[in-house]
């Protein structure tokens, strides 16, 4: 479903990412690990067409065999607005501090999908139900909510948008160790119920191999090894990766 070939990104001269190329396959969980710098934000930027206005890129990115670098900034957006939702590192950064959640969860959900208000709301409630969280959240402003809670209220919308593909970056980065875990069940939960198809971003290996099928490790810019998660902890093939393994478990 999204298959990247031969991309690569550079700014000013400086290559962020060179000739990447994985596959996401549909309905799983495919999780791009690597240490800070090796270009997974870059990737997923790429993807989502957010880079900087001066960026070159090359190759192709295959959004079901169609692709989205080749077609219109217009239609691009229409692709990855239907297609696409994302949950950044710190959903507080995603939250504005001055407006109820009520208001900014329909906007991220509802207003999207162009739903009345009185059908987010019903929506929204059994959401909330099954992800444990009080209603009580949509009449608070952000600051008064945990870090946990916002990020919950992302994957909120995000069970909302029943996007095909949902890409997390770093989503447990700001949560303690039993948040991280909730979060994780979570997130194989939407997997499970819906089939959402979702793009990991992770600097854990730990993380990954408990929760994706599959594997991408990238380093300086590059893909350096892919393949099923069990196959990358019991027999990594670069020596990065047999050394990330070794350093984790
Ligand atoms: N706008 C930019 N201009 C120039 N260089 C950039 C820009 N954005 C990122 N880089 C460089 O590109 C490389 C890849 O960065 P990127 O943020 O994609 O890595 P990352 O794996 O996501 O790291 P982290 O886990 O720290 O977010 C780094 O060397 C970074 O300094």
């Amino acid at each position: 479903m999204l298959n990247l070939k031969n991309v690569s990104v550079s700014i000013n001269d400086k290559d962020l990412i060179q000739h990447i190329s994985f596959t996401v396959p549909e309905h799983e969980i495919t999780a791009v690990i690597g240490e800070s710098g090796s270009g997974k934000s870059t990737t997923i930027s790429a993807i989502l067409g957010i880079l900087p206005a001066q960026a070159d890129i090359q190759g192709e990115i295959l959004w079901h065999d169609r692709n989205i670098l080749a077609i219109s900034s217009k239609e691009r957006s229409t692709v990855g607005k239907t297609n696409f939702f994302t949950i950044f590192q710190d959903a507080a950064n995603s939250f504005s501090p001055t407006t109820k959640m009520r208001k900014q969860l329909y906007m991220f959900s509802g207003q999207r999908l162009g739903h009345k208000e009185e059908l987010f709301l019903s929506k929204m409630s059994s959401i909330f139900k099954d992800l444990d969280l009080s209603e009580d959240i949509l009449q608070s402003y952000p600051f008064e909510l945990s870090g946990g809670m916002l990020q919950r209220c992302m994957l909120a919308c995000a069970f909302y948008n029943e996007p095909a593909l949902l890409i997390a970056d770093e989503p447990t980065s700001a949560l303690d160790m039993l948040h991280q875990q909730e979060f994780i069940k979570l997130l194989k939960n939407l997997n499970n119920r819906l089939g959402t198809t979702i793009l990991l971003i992770t600097h854990d290996l730990e993380m990954a191999v408990s929760t994706a099928q599959s594997i991408v490790v990238m380093k300086s810019g590059e893909v350096v090894e892919t393949g099923q998660a069990s196959e990358i902890f019991e027999a990594p093939k670069h020596p990065y990766t047999k050394r990330l393994v070794a350093n984790h478990f």
